[in-house]
């Protein structure tokens, strides 16, 4: 937790949430909770699940994004029936409430579920579940997208995109958007074009992961092929100037996770995360806790973070806080809503 006597304002910053996967709330009690209800065998094989505490453990000693990724797809082989997908986004949303998130907008993985067995309908019942539980009892707006998996190949994550229940989802408006996710290095982001023409087609809106390990033209690809607004991490941006200066005209926001970044060994420390050249350069950005119950943080523990390596003054925060309510995906009336609520935290907080 924050020392710092910032850490109360940080706290009660109106926040927005753009990059936390569901799958990665799953924190290893719930895990093994769950795999005895529902019967599900861990990999006997792996020391790490012999108990909770083991398995934090090696979440402590990940080396690389596909390392994380081998323990997350093991770890959401537990979610079976809606009410676990209920449960786990209901767990999240409870954090982030306390964080002081006012809206937040939640991936989840579709394949990683339907390949085994679980219908998407069944995925989506428990989400919504959740996300209306948010609006209703902790005044959190959402918006759910749906992310696909860059390791499988294209005509697959083609073939959900058309399947049936995918589609009436998109075309009711239950889902706002899709990103693409997963193992970054070998998937450069041009090979998912046809799914993300189709995507913006549908009238969905459009984010990647990109520049996480990835080079930054992963990044210019993203923004070129895919027609993307948003770009998930982007911390490769800092090497590539002229990227920079495009990025920040034409305001694209990067959803920045700085905890994940140092967990998965992307940079060596907080410090390393270009927050200062992002602020410097006008590049637009939000601060998120990608998946928290891996990386050992929510998004509080993320901002806390942050301040800690930067020493950002008030005036920085409130431009972070008003760039992730201007990239969000909600209305104008919800985004004018919450910039008023950072305008009375700023009048209130100078009074003090
Ligand atoms: N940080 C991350 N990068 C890529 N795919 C992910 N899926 C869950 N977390 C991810
Ligand atoms: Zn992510």
């Amino acid at each position: 937790m924050c020392k710092s006597p910032i850490h109360d304002f940080l706290k009660l910053l109106p926040k927005c949430e753009h990059h936390i996967h569901l799958e990665g709330a799953l924190t290893p009690p719930v895990l093994f909770q769950l795999a005895q209800r529902n019967n599900i065998t861990l990999p006997q094989d792996d020391d790490a699940f012999q108990s909770s505490e083991f398995l934090l453990q090696r979440y402590q000693r990940f080396t690389s994004l596909d390392d994380f990724l081998h323990y997350y797809y093991i770890g959401m082989s537990v979610l079976i029936h809606a009410s676990d997908f209920e449960a786990l986004a209901w767990d999240y949303f409870e954090h982030a409430s306390a964080d002081g998130v006012h809206h937040a907008e939640v991936f989840f993985d579709p394949q990683a579920h339907t390949s085994r067995g679980v219908d998407y309908r069944t995925v989506l019942e428990g989400f919504q579940a959740a996300c209306k539980r948010a609006t209703q009892e902790l005044g959190i707006t959402t918006e759910l997208i749906t992310c696909y998996l860059r390791h499988l190949p294209v005509p697959d994550c083609l073939e959900t995109f058309h399947h049936e229940a995918v589609q009436e989802s998109y075309k009711s408006g239950e889902i706002r958007g899709i990103g693409l996710d997963s193992s970054e290095l070998d998937f450069p982001p041009h090979l998912f074009e046809e799914l993300y023409t189709k995507a913006k087609g549908t009238g969905l809106r459009l984010t990647s992961h990109a520049g996480e390990e990835g080079p930054s033209h992963y990044i210019s690809s993203a923004l070129d092929d895919l027609q993307v607004e948003r770009i998930d991490h982007g911390i490769k941006l800092a090497g590539d100037e002229a990227l920079m200066k495009r990025v920040a005209t034409q305001a694209t926001m990067l959803t920045v996770c700085p905890m994940s970044n140092v967990v998965l060994r992307c940079v060596k420390e907080i410090k390393d995360v270009p927050i200062r050249a992002f602020l410097d350069a006008g590049v637009k950005f939000s601060i998120n806790s990608d998946d928290p119950a891996y990386f050992g943080g929510y998004i509080l523990d993320n901002y806390c973070a942050v301040h800690e390596a930067f020493d950002l003054s008030i005036d920085e925060w409130t431009t972070i806080a008003r760039a992730g309510i201007e990239g969000s995906w909600c209305g104008q009336t919800r985004k004018d809503e919450m910039h008023d609520a950072v305008t009375k935290l700023v009048v209130e907080w100078e009074k003090r």
